[in-house]
């Protein structure tokens, strides 16, 4: 059997992670690592620990669903003391200095990132790099949706379908994302791509790229109607990258696509 540690354990995914796991032929869950109470029936021989490195020995791959600042510690783990599992990391909202310590640890261990795990939602963002390049015209603008509780803005989702949408014009997103409209702000310039965010209720994720023209609009949507989606995701995509060499690696290697 596989031996997964989360990351995240006592969150609205990892919960779910250590859910699915209970149920895996091929994987179980080795070690959780949390700061405060699981409150959680667990195997029992299930290790519950605040220490990177009891959760880096006792796994045979990590998965993270958890806060840049958690996310941070894991890659320090590997960059400055040694951790030396494979990383399975799903979390949003980082900085540009977590960005590049992902980048410096992908060079010791393998990692797949992913700010969304869903199939849907890879082949949506071939599908938006697609249109983005064919509808060259088209204005794009994105819409993301999520929970009250979600805390990062936009989705990692939406900056990521961006990315998509930016690239294939030959755009860097950095030059031309709008995260915000209001006032007597002018009319749209044309490379603009806005990501707007909306907040509420219990929605799990939706996301719609929308591009437009005169006369005629297309809208590619994904909405993720149950949280598993993401930790069995999370949880195939874990099988897939123990054994492959170090190395930042994407969704779509994993699902190969
Ligand atoms: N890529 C994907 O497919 C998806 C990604 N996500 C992302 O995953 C992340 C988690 O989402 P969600 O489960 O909803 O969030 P929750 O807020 O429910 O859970 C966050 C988890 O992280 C832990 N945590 C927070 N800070 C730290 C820290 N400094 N060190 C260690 N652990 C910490 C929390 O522990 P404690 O309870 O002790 O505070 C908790 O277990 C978010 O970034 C979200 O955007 C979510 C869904 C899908
Ligand atoms: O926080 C969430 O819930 C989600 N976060 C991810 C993101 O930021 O894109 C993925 C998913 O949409 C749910």
């Amino acid at each position: 059997m596989i031996k997964v540690g989360i990351l995240g354990g006592t969150g609205r995914v990892g919960s779910l992670l250590i859910d699915d796991l209970a149920n895996d032929k091929e994987a179980r869950v080795s070690a959780v690592h949390v700061f405060g109470k699981l409150e959680k029936n667990l195997p029992s021989d299930t290790i519950v620990t605040n220490d990177m490195k009891v959760l880096f020995d006792s796994s045979d791959v990590i998965i993270d669903f958890s806060a840049p600042a958690a996310t941070e510690a894991l890659l320090t783990q590997v960059i400055e003391n040694g951790g030396n599992k494979p990383l399975v990391i799903a979390t949003t909202g980082f900085t540009k200095h977590q960005q590049n310590l992902l980048l410096e640890a992908s060079k010791i261990v393998p990692i797949l990132y992913a700010t969304n795990m869903s199939l849907g939602v890879a082949v949506l963002n071939k599908l938006v790099a697609l249109a983005s390049k064919t509808l060259r015209d088209f204005d794009i603008e994105i819409v993301e949706q999520h929970h009250r509780h979600k805390v990062d803005s936009p989705s990692g989702t939406a900056l990521t379908l961006a990315e998509h949408a930016a690239s294939a014009r030959d755009l860097n997103l950095d030059d031309v994302r709008i995260s915000g409209r209001d006032g007597q702000i002018g009319a749209r310039t044309k490379d603009e791509i806005a990501v707007m965010a909306l907040r509420g209720g219990d929605i799990v994720g939706r996301h719609t790229v929308g591009l437009y023209n005169d006369g005629e609009f297309l809208e590619l949507n994904h909405t993720a109607t149950a949280r598993n989606t993401f930790s069995k995701g999370a949880i195939k995509v874990a099988k897939w990258i123990i054994g492959k060499d170090a190395k930042l690696y994407s969704i779509n290697d994993a699902l190969g696509l």
